[in-house]
């Protein structure tokens, strides 16, 4: 079996803010990927909790409920089993996962429908957990620029500031499906595709005992488990927050900070009989659940490297690893739309 990817652990409560900061920044060089300890000090514990609660009951709710909330252009809404691909060129089938995707809340509503299932104070619920991902990635934007000695510090934060005008960013529910002798039948079958994530940054929460997740190394052939709690973070409240560099992060720093491709896999077949046999590791069969905040900048932000000595000194170059990173957008809003039409074929085909 594949060794666990060596991502480093941050606490982001040390004393020292400017060893924060280097460590944040060598990690997302490095992997693209970062664990946030998670003392529950940044997003409450309950807060993590009563959003995975809310999560399941959205995907409990009818089907006709939740087709009435079909997810749109504006990239709002519920989107069905295998409905997104996320790696077209090597996916026979969409992904195997439903995913509910929320945008802007306005006084604790959601500006898109919403399964009536729903009742308006778990609404607010989950507009209020969106800010504390919002109020999270702020501060790793603001590290991540004092880190990299970009001038004037507060640029990725300026980017992300609300009254800058409506950005692509999304809070998204996940639900994927256990392993059953009809689904990833095919080797090729996938809950999630290979892709890198096309916002800024990704805040991405699991639940124990829901592994799945892999990372491409950098040989660009090897993939890599993420384990949800990692060695040291046994006994903290909660398994880490899982950060990771978007597409707009690394065009930002010209491919410095890392847009590393991930996927999730269904747990191995052989999985069952090593349980069976009473082997002890991190694997699965039941339904998986993961929660996604993909921060995006202004839709109107450009993509143009960012004035950094670090950024200017590298020659590393964009596309390292990843197909996805060839600058051929200007803003963030027109990269986002590019990769929504890759992924979603049905929604954008009377159009192509
Ligand atoms: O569910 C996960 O672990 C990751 C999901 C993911 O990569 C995504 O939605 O972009
Ligand atoms: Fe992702």
């Amino acid at each position: 079996m594949a060794t666990a990817a060596k991502i480093p652990v941050i606490d982001l409560s040390g004393d020292d803010q400017t060893q924060v900061a280097k460590d944040l920044v060598e990690a997302a060089i490095e992997h693209g990927f970062v664990y946030i300890k998670n003392t529950g000090k940044d997003i409450p514990v309950e807060a993590i909790d009563g959003a995975f609660a809310l999560s399941k009951k959205l995907f409990d709710a009818p089907l006709s409920e939740k087709q009435a909330c079909t997810i749109q252009k504006n990239n709002r809404g519920w989107s069905a089993m295998n409905y997104e691909t996320l790696d077209p060129a090597n996916q026979r089938v969409g992904d195997f996962k439903e995913a509910f995707n929320f945008g802007e809340f306005v006084d604790g509503k959601a500006q898109q429908p919403v399964p009536p299932t729903m009742a308006p104070d778990e609404e607010a619920q989950i507009g209020a957990f969106r800010d504390l991902c919002y109020a999270l990635s702020l501060k790793l934007n603001t590290l991540l620029g004092a880190g990299l000695g970009v001038s004037p510090p507060d640029f990725f934060t300026a980017a992300h500031r609300r009254d800058r005008g409506p950005s692509g960013t999304i809070l998204r529910f996940l639900r994927y499906p256990a392993r059953t002798t009809e689904l990833a039948a095919n080797e090729t079958d996938v809950r999630a595709g290979a892709h890198s994530d096309y916002g800024s940054l990704t805040l991405l929460f699991r639940l124990r005992g829901q592994p799945g997740l892999e990372i491409l190394l950098r040989d660009g052939k090897t993939w890599s488990p993420v384990p949800v709690v990692p060695p040291g973070t046994e006994s903290d409240p909660a398994p880490p927050i899982l950060m990771n560099i978007g597409d707009l992060l690394s065009y930002w720093t010209n491919g410095l900070l890392r847009s590393t491709v991930h996927r999730v896999v269904f747990p191995p077949a052989a999985a069952a009989d090593s349980e069976a046999a009473g082997l002890q590791r991190e694997t699965d069969h039941g339904t998986r659940y993961s929660m996604a905040y993909f921060c995006h900048p202004f839709g109107g932000a450009e993509l143009g490297a960012v004035p950094s000595e670090r950024v200017k000194e590298y020659k590393g170059g964009l596309a390292e690893g990843n197909p996805y990173a060839e600058r051929k957008v200007m803003t963030a809003d027109e990269h986002l739309r590019m990769r929504l039409e890759a992924s979603y074929a049905q929604l954008y085909k009377k159009e192509q």
